[in-house]
Order: structure tokens, then C-alpha cells, then sequence
């Protein structure tokens, strides 16, 4: 099913939040949603992304000055029941004691839409979330990926102009968190349909963004697609959040970052003679016997190793001020206090975006 919505822009524009308790939840912000993509604010517990979201719904008004555009269309002080837009929460919001067809229809049966439409459409979305022949049964009788799956069909029943989703996933287990999630970008992709959706985990983020919003206390730390976010971090904060990252200081000798226990590339940005510190994530380390060390590794002590199934974790300790992270899938073991050596790749270096909290598009 296409959405018979065009897909719509959204603009905020300078919309900050204060509480009548006098917290303030966001600094003015200025975000520009591009028609059709799937925008995802992520950060820590507090930043202000369920604040963000509650905004473009319509359930929070931002304080004076601040402006949320859907199109050409002013909608700051619109109800959210004026501005076409389905919501998808954790905790599903679901009447527990309506069948999953009643659920899904509920909002349609409101809006007078004709009993036969209404069928249709409840069929027609109960295949597109893969629960046909469950219209019947009771939402109290289903499980919690089936639950997330009719408040998703109950979401776009009224055709929306924008989907907003607030932690969709959180109350799932992981598998399930997986092959929903999974379900939900095609679905997005295929809606083509204008959506914002909440997380603080980074991976869900990754696998469902378009582009990434990262937030940190009311204020927008970067936004990009998940490559930028990934590879070209704006700041600590964004290079600290997302994923893992190994930090290591030395100083430029010729083409080689020197460190008291060995080499390391350059850094994109390094000047001869002076102090500079690479970046690179755990899975672009290459862990070596320290028999077939040269002169392009850096060596140290093992001090930890975690097998994780799919990969294995080491902690190594090369005389920096953290221990250096490596993670790999290939079959290889070393003990705990064993030397051993590590290699990193140029390409592997993770550079600092220039500018913080730029628009990329
Ligand atoms: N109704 C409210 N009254 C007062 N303070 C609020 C209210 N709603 C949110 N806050 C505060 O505003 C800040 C941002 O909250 P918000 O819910 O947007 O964060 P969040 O990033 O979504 O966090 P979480 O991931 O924990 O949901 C927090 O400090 C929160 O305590």
C-alpha cells in the first residue's frame, strides 16, 4: 500500500522548551526534515528527543518565537489531532480489551469513515504488517512483536501526513527487536511516508536513518546520514556516543604517528612535529602475534579478552591513558598477559568532522 499522502516536509525553526518547573528541556533548534525520509533523534536519557518529537506532534508547544512547519503550512499551534500525523509508542497504547481489527479501525470508526472502507483498509493493513487472518483475535491475546505491529497498521490507518515512532522497539528482546525492525525499514522505504523516529540506541538508529539527529542536552550535536555520523564524528560527544573508539595520542615523526610502544598512520589533520591523536574503532584493529611485530604496529600487554561469539574483545594496554579495544571475527586466542601487537590501517582513521551541528544536506 502506497501512502495517498504526499510526502511532507517539516521545519522547525527556533523551537526551544522550557517546563513550568523552570527545566529546559531544549535550546532553540533548528531541524529540517526532508519529505519521505526517516529522520531519527538519538541520545542519551534527557537530551530532549521525546521533547523534539512531542512538538512535531502536536502534544508539546514550543515556547515563544519557535515555528514548526509541515510543508508551507504553519502548524505550531495546531492540536495534534489537526495535523495528520500517527504516533507509535513503547508501550504500544493499544485498547487491550477491542480485537485487533477494532484497534486498527478505531480511529476511522471516529472519523465516520464508512464500515466497508474501513474493512478494506484494516485488510489491506494487516497484510502489510504481516498479521492477516489476526483481525479477530483479542490485542490481549498477542505477543509483544505482534502488538508493536497492530499500533504500527492502527498508525498509518488514517492515511497520516507524518509517522512518528517513540521507542517502538524498546520493550522487545532483542531477536524480535531485530526481525521487526527489519520489517519496519521496508515498510518505511516502501510508505515513502515522512517519519521521525525516537531512539537511544545507536544501532537501531544506523539500521533505520536516513539521516541521524544526535542530541545532548536540548541541543543538536550533529546530523547526518549514518556513514558521517559513523566515520566523521563533529565532536567527543558524537565520537564517545556512537559505537566504540580507541583514542591514542603521539607525535608526528615523518609519515608515522610515534607513540612511546610504537607507530600508528597519520591522522588526516597531522602537522610534522607536533602532538596529534588518532582515532579508530575497535573492529579496524588488527590483532597480531608479537613475533611478526615491525615497525607500522604498536605493542603491548594483553590485559583482558572476552569472547563474545560472533567476535572476540581485547583490552590492550600500550602505555596510552586507556587501554586500546580490538574486536575481530577471525579464530584467534591470546591469554591475558601475553605481549602482543596491534595494527591499524590509514584508511581506518576516523576523522573529526570540521564543523559541529552543520546540516549535511
Ligand atoms: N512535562 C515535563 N515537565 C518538566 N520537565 C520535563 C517534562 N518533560 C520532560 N522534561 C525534562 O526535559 C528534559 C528532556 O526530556 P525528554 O523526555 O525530551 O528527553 P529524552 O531524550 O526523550 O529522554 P528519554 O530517552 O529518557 O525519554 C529532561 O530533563 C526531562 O526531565
Amino acid at each position: 500500500m502506497k501512502s495517498h499522502q504526499e510526502a511532507v516536509s517539516i521545519r522547525l525553526s527556533q523551537c526551544a522548551k522550557s517546563f513550568a518547573n523552570g527545566t529546559r528541556a531544549l535550546q532553540p533548534l533548528d531541524l529540517q526534515i526532508h519529505p519521505g525520509e526517516t529522520l531519527v533523534l538519538l541520545g542519551p536519557s534527557g537530551c530532549g528527543k521525546t521533547t523534539t518529537l512531542r512538538m512535531i506532534a502536536g502534544l508539546e508547544f514550543p515556547d515563544e518565537g519557535g515555528r514548526v512547519l509541515f510543508g508551507e503550512e504553519d502548524v505550531t499551534m495546531l492540536p495534534i489531532e489537526k495535523r495528520g500525523v500517527g504516533m507509535v509508542f513503547q508501550n504500544y497504547a493499544l485498547f487491550p480489551n477491542m480485537s485487533v481489527g477494532e484497534n486498527i479501525a478505531y480511529g476511522m470508526k471516529i472519523r465516520k469513515i464508512a464500515a466497508g472502507e474501513r474493512a478494506e483498509r484494516v485488510e489491506r493493513l494487516l497484510e502489510m504488517v504481516h498479521l492477516q487472518g489476526l483481525s479477530h483475535r483479542r490485542v490481549d491475546q498477542l505477543s509483544g512483536g505482534q502488538k508493536q505491529r497492530v499500533a504500527l497498521a492502527r498508525a498509518l490507518a488514517m492515511e497520516p501526513r507524518v509517522l512518528l515512532l517513540d521507542e517502538p522497539l524498546t520493550a522487545l528482546d532483542a531477536k524480535l527487536r531485530e526481525a521487526v525492525r527489519s520489517d519496519l525499514n521496508k515498510l518505511l522505504r516502501s510508505l515513502g511516508i515522512t517519519a521521525i523516529y525516537v531512539t537511544h540506541d545507536q544501532g537501531e538508529a544506523m539500521a533505520l536513518g536516513d539521516r541521524i539527529v544526535v542530541m545532548e542536552r536540548g541541543k543538536i550535536s550533529q546530523i547526518g546520514t549514518p556513514q558521517e555520523i559513523y566515520y566523521h564524528p563533529a565532536n567527543d560527544f558524537v565520537a564517545e556516543f556512537i559505537g566504540a573508539m580507541n583514542r591514542v595520542d603521539g607525535i608526528v615523526a615523518g609519515d608515522r604517528l610515534q607513540l612511546p610502544t610504537g607507530t600508528l598512520p597519520l591522522p588526516p589533520d597531522a602537522v610534522a612535529g607536533q602532538p596529534a591523536q588518532a582515532l579508530f574503532r575497535p573492529e579496524d584493529v588488527e590483532v597480531i602475534d608479537i613475533t611478526e611485530a615491525d615497525a607500522h604496529c604498536l605493542r603491548g600487554k594483553l590485559i583482558n579478552t572476552f569472547f563474545l561469539g560472533d567476535r572476540t574483545r581485547f583490552e590492550i594496554e600500550i602505555g596510552a591513558e586507556r587501554p586500546v579495544i580490538a574486536e575481530t571475527s577471525r579464530r584467534g586466542w591470546w591469554e591475558a598477559g601475553q605481549q602482543i601487537a596491534i595494527r591499524v590501517p590509514a584508511t581506518a582513521l576516523v576523522t573529526m568532522a570540521p564543523r559541529a551541528a552543520k546540516e549535511t544536506a
